[in-house]
Parts: structure tokens; C-alpha cells; sequence
């Protein structure tokens, strides 16, 4: 039975488990205080919970087939894993994290060039941090965190490497930042040993490609434009790629129906291009409702 470790906690545990659902690989469990449980796949899956951290020595190690977590643990265990896919997605954003050097706002740092022989570095990276630090040339003090980071200084630390995603946690504890190490995401990873297995490696690229398909579909929204038909030429100009015509207005004929899946990204402007264009107006639905039923892209 292929095994499967997912990251447990606040950040990335109900997202992952939406995606999961999204295509089609709802993790089965009694509660979500249970850390196991089952996805119905090509047989059963086995389903564990892990702290995003341990995610990737016990797949490296064969322990699980395939895993998800985050490039920065990966990077951190330096675990030799196989990177199936990535996606976009973080705590309360769709964008990646990042691992950044930060200082309090009003300390005299521009840059790591500018800190100082000895400066203590509160984080819970220490290779990543060492490697940053080191590669740079400085000789800092790196003080073990175990979370809540920000916090250390200014008794402990004079500076940190932290996740960031929106800043709101920099910003509450007065730090900013001067480097940005890392840009994170989402990887689903796989054991070397179970890519070296046909079999488990087709299964494993079936998921991928179902995780795949049902992330960029929660990016899309449907958008279905009314145009006057003398317009209909520029308008298309302007429809998102994946368009398609779907008919005449219900009752005025002058009016033609096109649909089109834009991404979410850029919506505002891809609408307002489409009634600069001459659309009489635009509706948007959220596109995973309907993405099955539509045509495949070719
Ligand atoms: N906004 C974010 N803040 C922190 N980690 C994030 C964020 N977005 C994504 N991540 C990823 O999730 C991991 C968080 O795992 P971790 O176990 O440290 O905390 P958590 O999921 O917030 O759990 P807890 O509920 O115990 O606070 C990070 O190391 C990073 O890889
Ligand atoms: O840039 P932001 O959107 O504010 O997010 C980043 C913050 O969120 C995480 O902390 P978390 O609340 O998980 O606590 P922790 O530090 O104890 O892990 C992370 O360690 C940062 O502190």
C-alpha cells in the first residue's frame, strides 16, 4: 500500500487537505485529532500527519512513499527526495513564503554585509542560516528557536531568520528585513525508493497530476462576457486564452455569449480590458465548480 505523509499544523494542514479534496484525494479520518487515516486511490493510501519539519527524512528515508512540505524543510534536512510538483500556496495567502534575515527597525543593518562580528542570530534554520551567514562572510551567533522567533530579541537574539508571508508578525514586533534568503512553497515529494518502483511511480504521477489539475483550476475563475455582436471581434481580442463562444442573448439577438477561464491574478485588469473592448458586461464564477465539465485545453 503506497504511504503518504501530510504537513499537520496551522500553516499548510487545511489548505494541503483542501487541495486534497479539491482533486479528488479527501483524506478519510475519524478527526482531525487523528493523525491517520486514508485516501482512496488505486487502493488505499495510508495516511500519516507529520510537523512539516519531519516530513522530509522520513520520505528520503523510504518510511513514506510520498510526502508534502515545505522547500524550506527540504532545504533545511537537506533530504535527498525527488520533487514531484510544486504549488502556490501558504498559510492565508496564494503566494510562496519567505526565509528572511530581519532586524529591528531602527538598528543601523542595511544588508548582512552590515552586520557585526558576533551578531546572535535567533532561528529555527540553523543550516540555512549558516550557509547564508557563512557565504556572506559573517561570523554570527546562531541562538536555537523552536518558534515564536520575533520574540527573542532583544535579550537573546539582535537579529532573526524567520518565515515571513504577509509581514504582519515583523511588523507587530517592530523588526523589518535585510535579506531575503529563500522563496518557499508547497513541494510534494517523493521517496527515491518508491520512484525507483514503476508501479509506485505511476500512481505517484497519477496524484501529481490530479493535485496539479485541481491547484490550477482554484486559480481560475469563469468568466462569462454579453457582447454586442458588432463587438464580439475586439472582445475576443481581449478574452483569456482558454475562450470559447457559447451562444446568442436570450432575447436580443444583437447579443453573443462567450465564456473564457482567467486567472485570478490580474482579474480586475482582464475585465476592465474586456468592457474597454466593447463587452456589455462580465460575470465571474469561481471555476472549480464547473472545471470538470469543461472541455480539456488542448
Ligand atoms: N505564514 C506561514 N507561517 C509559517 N509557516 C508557514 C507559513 N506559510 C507556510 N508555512 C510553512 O509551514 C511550516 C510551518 O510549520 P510549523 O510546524 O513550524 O508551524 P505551524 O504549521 O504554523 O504549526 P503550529 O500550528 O504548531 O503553529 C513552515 O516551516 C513553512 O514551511
Ligand atoms: O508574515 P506573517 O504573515 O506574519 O507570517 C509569518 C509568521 O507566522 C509564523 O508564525 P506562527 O504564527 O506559525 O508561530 P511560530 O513562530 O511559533 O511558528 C512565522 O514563524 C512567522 O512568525
Amino acid at each position: 500500500m503506497l504511504s503518504i505523509a501530510l504537513p499537520k499544523g496551522s500553516s499548510l494542514e487545511q489548505r494541503t487537505l483542501r487541495l486534497f479534496t479539491a482533486a479528488g484525494l479527501e483524506v478519510s479520518r475519524t478527526s482531525e485529532r487523528v493523525y491517520r487515516g486514508t485516501i482512496a486511490y488505486d487502493g488505499p493510501l495510508k495516511v500519516a500527519f507529520f510537523k512539516p519539519r519531519e516530513i522530509p527524512k522520513v520520505v528520503e528515508d523510504g518510511t513514506f512513499d510520498v510526502g508534502l512540505t515545505g522547500a524550506d524543510w527540504i532545504e533545511e534536512t537537506g533530504a535527498k527526495v525527488e520533487h514531484v510538483v510544486s504549488f502556490t500556496y501558504s498559510k492565508t495567502t496564494d503566494l510562496p513564503w519567505r526565509v528572511v534575515l530581519a532586524v529591528p527597525v531602527h538598528h543601523a543593518a542595511q544588508t548582512v554585509q552590515d552586520l557585526a562580528p558576533g551578531t546572535r542570530v535567533a532561528t529555527e534554520y540553523p543550516n540555512i542560516s549558516h550557509r547564508f551567514l557563512h557565504e556572506a562572510g559573517i561570523h554570527a551567533e546562531l541562538v536555537p528557536s523552536y518558534g515564536a522567533t520575533e520574540g527573542k530579541i532583544p535579550e537573546l537574539a539582535d537579529a532573526i531568520v524567520d518565515v515571513v508571508e504577509t509581514g504582519s508578525a515583523l511588523d507587530h514586533n517592530g523588526l523589518r528585513i535585510i535579506e531575503t534568503i529563500r522563496t518557499c512553497t508547497p513541494q510534494f515529494i517523493a521517496s527515491p525508493r518508491a520512484w525507483s518502483d514503476a508501479a509506485r511511480q505511476r500512481t505517484v504521477q497519477g496524484m501529481a497530476r490530479l493535485l496539479s489539475a485541481a491547484h490550477h483550476r482554484a486559480a481560475d475563475v469563469l468568466l462569462t462576457v454579453r457582447v454586442p455582436a458588432r463587438h464580439l471581434d475586439r472582445v475576443a481580442r481581449s478574452m483569456p486564452e482558454r475562450a470559447w463562444s457559447v451562444g446568442t442573448g436570450l432575447r436580443d439577438e444583437g447579443l453573443v455569449v462567450v465564456q473564457g477561464l482567467a486567472v485570478r491574478d490580474g482579474l480586475a485588469e482582464t475585465i476592465d480590458g474586456l468592457l474597454a473592448a466593447g463587452a456589455a458586461d462580465v460575470v465571474e464564477t469561481e471555476a472549480g465548480v464547473f472545471a470538470s465539465m469543461l472541455p480539456k485545453t488542448p
